[in-house]
Parts: C-alpha cells; structure tokens; sequence
C-alpha cells in the first residue's frame, strides 16, 4: 500500500483525551468523588481501545466527558432503588458509567450485537467494575431473563418504541429513566397511547451535572402512585 493509501487512515484519530478540557479537572474530580477511579478507567479505555474497536467515534474522544460520561452521569439521581437494567448499552452508556457509580446495585447491561457484549464484558472487567451482568438480546426477546426496578436507555429508540419493547421487563413498581435531548416533550406526547397502556405516567427533568454545561434530559416513566 503507498503512503498516499494509508494517510487518511493515519489522520482518523483527530484527537486524544488530552484535548478533552474537563479530562482530569478538578471539577469532574469531584462531581464523581470516590468512584472516579472506576468511571476515569473507564473513560480511557473508551477513548483508546473503543475507537480502535469502533465503539465510539474518534471526533468523540476530544468532549467525551461532556458529551458522553457527564451525560450518563446525569440519571444518577433518577436510579430509585433495585436492579438497574440498561437497555441498548452499545459502549457501555450510560450502563458501565452508572454501575461506576453505584457500586451496591445490581447493573444489567442489555444489548443485541455480539460485539458489542464482548466490549461491555471486558471492558467492566478492566475497569473493575464488577456489579454489572451483560445479557445479549433485543429487549423484547429478554423477558424471561431479566427484571428491571429501573430501566435506562439513552440513544436507542423514541420513547413509545422504548416503552413496546422495555416496558415488560419492568417489576411491579418499576419505572424508567430515559436520557433524552431537546425533543423529549413530543415524543412523551406521541407515547401516550402506548404509556396508558403500561400503566405509566410521564414527566420530563432537567439534569445538571457541572455548572455552565447544559442540562441533561431525563424522561421519568413511573406507575401512579
Ligand atoms: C445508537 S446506539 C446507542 C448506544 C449507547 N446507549 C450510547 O448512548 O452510546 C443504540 C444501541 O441500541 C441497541 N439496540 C437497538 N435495538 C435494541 C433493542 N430492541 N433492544 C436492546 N438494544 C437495542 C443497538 O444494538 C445499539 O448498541
């Protein structure tokens, strides 16, 4: 191959932790307190191996604390208690970030494509995040293995395609956290139908994370109570 052929290839990987401003800021430091050993490992290796394996885009890894960890980090107050199933976890977000960061809950990490498993297990397993079971499957072709007190997602699917297909791995008074962006409103109204059906009622919340980034969304899907 000439040099001409393997130029763009080297010029793919366009930035590095060290262009991420808040990559080991004091600020970050302290926001995740104790577990940010674990998420930090974590966060690493993403930016490493993950783009090498194609689980995260290169471009991402100069604001993958703001962009993708933060962003994780912020259902964190939304969790209740119980089992925490993360559906779609692709890369391990919000899933391996959250089980960071809840080290006494049990964090089931959902998702369909084989490779993806194969990153979430060992990746856990580097980081030293040892409460977390990965089980490959769609949701809806999980039910009779898993059971959620809290189900999260981010990034997989509209609220109503969601709720079709999560909504029966819930417990009875198990409920929903969904990180969602600006849209999160119209879609909890074009879900309505499917929310009544599951017996579920849904608000919309900001998410704060550090001062002067923008909130996270978070739909909570909850049983009246
Ligand atoms: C765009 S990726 C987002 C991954 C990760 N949650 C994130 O925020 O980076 C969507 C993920 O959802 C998974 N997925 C798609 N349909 C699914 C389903 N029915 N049940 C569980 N996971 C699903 C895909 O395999 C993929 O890994």
């Amino acid at each position: 191959m000439s040099d001409e052929q393997t130029e763009p290839e080297a010029e793919a990987v366009v930035a590095t932790l060290a262009d991420d401003p808040l990559h080991g800021a004091a600020e970050v430091r302290e926001f995740f307190g104790d577990v940010y050993p674990r998420v930090e490992a974590f966060a690493s290796l993403l930016a490493d191996q993950g783009v090498l394996r194609g689980l995260i885009g290169p471009r991402e890894v100069g604001r993958l604390w703001e962009r993708h960890i933060l962003n994780s980090a912020a259902v964190a107050p939304f969790l209740g208690t119980g089992t925490i199933v993360d559906v779609g976890s692709g890369a391990g977000l919000p899933g391996l970030v959250v089980a960071a960061m809840v080290p006494g809950r049990q964090v089931v990490l959902v998702e369909p494509m084989e490779r993806r498993t194969a990153w979430l297990f060992e990746a856990a397993e580097a980081c030293g995040i040892d409460n977390v079971t990965v089980v490959r499957g769609r949701a809806e072709e999980v039910r009779d293995v898993v059971e959620a007190d809290v189900i999260t997602a981010r990034a997989v699917a509209s609220i109503d395609k969601l709720v079709k297909w999560s909504a029966p791995l819930l417990s009875d008074k198990g409920e929903m956290a969904l990180l969602k962006g600006r849209s999160a409103p119209d879609e909890l109204e074009r879900a309505k139908y499917v929310l009544r059906k599951f017996n579920l009622m849904g608000s919309v919340h900001a998410a704060p994370t550090l001062a002067g980034l923008e909130p996270t969304t978070v739909v909570r899907l909850q049983r009246p109570s």
